[in-house]
């Protein structure tokens, strides 16, 4: 028996093949021509899947997915995205998108993914169930060892991470583990949100504050009280609201908008960013005397990168999680298909690890899963491997030429870097002409 799926795509041809296919297989269709359209449905009534097109008339899938993320936590959203570069893709999950297929849409794929994504619903392993310690490598252990000193404390942390490093997933651990565990977790992204939505978010307003403040509000500190605030992207937060947050760390009190008297609150604070906080500071963007408040423990999650030693065992744990949640246990990875992952510089982190596989066990049909189903939208990390039936890792191929080292190096780069040139000619420490002149005699398209 299916669910109720979502067919958002400005095309009737499309959303016909589709309507079709589902049906088919018991599941009830509606269907949105544009971004209105589709709100519309999902306020009606609750959806098992959402398969949105990235040129859908109205807003724009990038505004469209946060806001239904938001509203819909639980719904999964899949975009079916013309022309995906790795960076748009990575965007896209990383706004909330939960699968992304290419266009033009391979339906039996389609099918697969919806069908599956459909029943780990009912499997999936909670945030607070995760290790953020998954690992031997020295930079993780240190990373816990450190966690676990700071956990009793009342005083502010501030996760710093690239972005998909799991500073969430540390954010829940923290909560759960400490001593506040049994009180509630609030937490609130404030990147691209204006001051006077966080100031209303966090501090709550009284009826009449302002024009569309048409009844009272309780804010999230209020309802934090006794446990925890996670404050995502707090390098965002607009400087309007920085020293209202500092007042809260320091006195414990606030003021809901729009009221005299003051609230008293006893909240913990984890806040999270991927920018560099002393960089804004020394900009201007951050408060200085906030960013003291909420440095004094610091937890620097490392990058994928910076640690391959645990690729493997993240791979196998992350891989034994998704089939189990996916209805497929006991997939395993071929040596190749590890050496790939080891190989690969994960510019999105574990987010992007966990996407990659979980593709490869929506789309694959075999029981141990091989390079050739590690695809990333187009990418197959087949490709990085010249020989995709040679065992290779990150040890020296002394076999290759030294044009072929320098081939898979440049497109390494460059798909880290999300086709950029720019970007990739700085990390490779050479002029931007120098690289698209190798582009060019190397035979590499800069569109990754
Ligand atoms: N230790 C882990 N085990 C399993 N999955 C993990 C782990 N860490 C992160 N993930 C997965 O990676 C994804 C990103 O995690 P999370 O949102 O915590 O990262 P983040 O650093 O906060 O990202 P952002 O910078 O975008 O806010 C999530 O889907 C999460 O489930």
């Amino acid at each position: 028996m299916g669910g109720r799926c979502l067919i958002a795509d400005a095309d009737p041809l499309v959303r016909a093949a589709i309507r079709r296919l589902l049906e088919e297989r018991d599941w009830e269709v509606l269907e949105a021509r544009n971004s209105h359209e589709a709100h519309e449905h999902l306020r009606r009534a609750p959806l098992d899947a959402v398969l949105l097109d990235d040129r859908l008339p109205g807003v724009s899938v990038l505004e469209l997915l946060p806001e239904l993320r938001e509203l819909y936590p639980h719904t999964p959203l899949m975009v079916l995205a013309e022309n995906a570069s790795i960076d748009s893709a990575v965007r896209l999950i990383k706004l909330g998108a939960e699968q992304f297929l290419p266009k033009p849409v391979e339906l039996p794929a389609l099918l697969r993914m919806v069908e599956r994504l459909y029943e780990a619903r009912r499997t999936r392993i909670q945030p607070e169930e995760l290790d953020p310690f998954l690992g031997t490598s020295p930079l993780i252990r240190t990373l816990e060892a450190t966690a676990r000193r700071v956990l009793d404390s009342d005083r502010s942390i501030l996760i710093q991470g690239e972005t998909g490093t799991g500073k969430g997933v540390l954010a829940c651990w923290l909560h759960s583990k400490g001593p506040r565990a049994h009180e509630p977790l609030v937490q609130l992204n404030c990147a691209g949100l204006s001051p006077q939505f966080l100031e209303t978010e966090l501090f709550g307003h009284e009826r009449g504050a302002f024009t569309s403040a048409v009844s009272r509000k309780q804010g999230l500190l209020e309802r934090a009280h006794r446990g925890t605030v996670f404050l995502d992207e707090v390098g965002d937060m607009d400087p309007l609201v920085q020293p209202k947050l500092l007042k809260v760390l320091e006195e414990r009190r606030f003021r809901r908008l729009g009221e005299v008297e003051e609230r008293s609150v006893d909240i913990r604070l984890v806040a999270a960013t991927h920018q560099d906080l002393v960089e804004r500071v020394r900009t201007r963007q951050f408060r200085g005397d906030l960013f003291f408040r909420i440095s004094t423990l610091p937890l620097r999650i490392p990058a994928l990168r910076e640690r391959p030693e645990d690729i493997s065992l993240l791979s196998h744990t992350l891989l034994e999680q998704l089939s189990r949640e996916l209805g497929r246990p006991g997939l395993g990875l071929t040596a190749q298909a590890e050496a790939a992952l080891r190989t690969y510089p994960w510019p999105g982190n574990m987010r992007e690890l966990r996407n990659v596989l979980e593709r490869a066990v929506l789309l694959s049909s075999h029981p141990t899963l091989r390079v050739e189903d590690l695809e990333f939208n187009g990418f197959a990390i087949a490709r990085m491997l010249a020989d995709p039936h040679e065992e290779t890792g990150n040890a020296p191929e002394p076999h290759l030429t030294l044009r072929e080292v320098e081939r898979r190096h440049i497109t390494q780069v460059l798909e880290a870097e999300g086709g950029h040139v720019g970007r990739a000619a700085q990390r490779l420490g050479i002029p931007r002409s120098s690289l698209y002149q190798k582009l060019k005699n190397l035979g590499i398209s800069s569109k990754v």
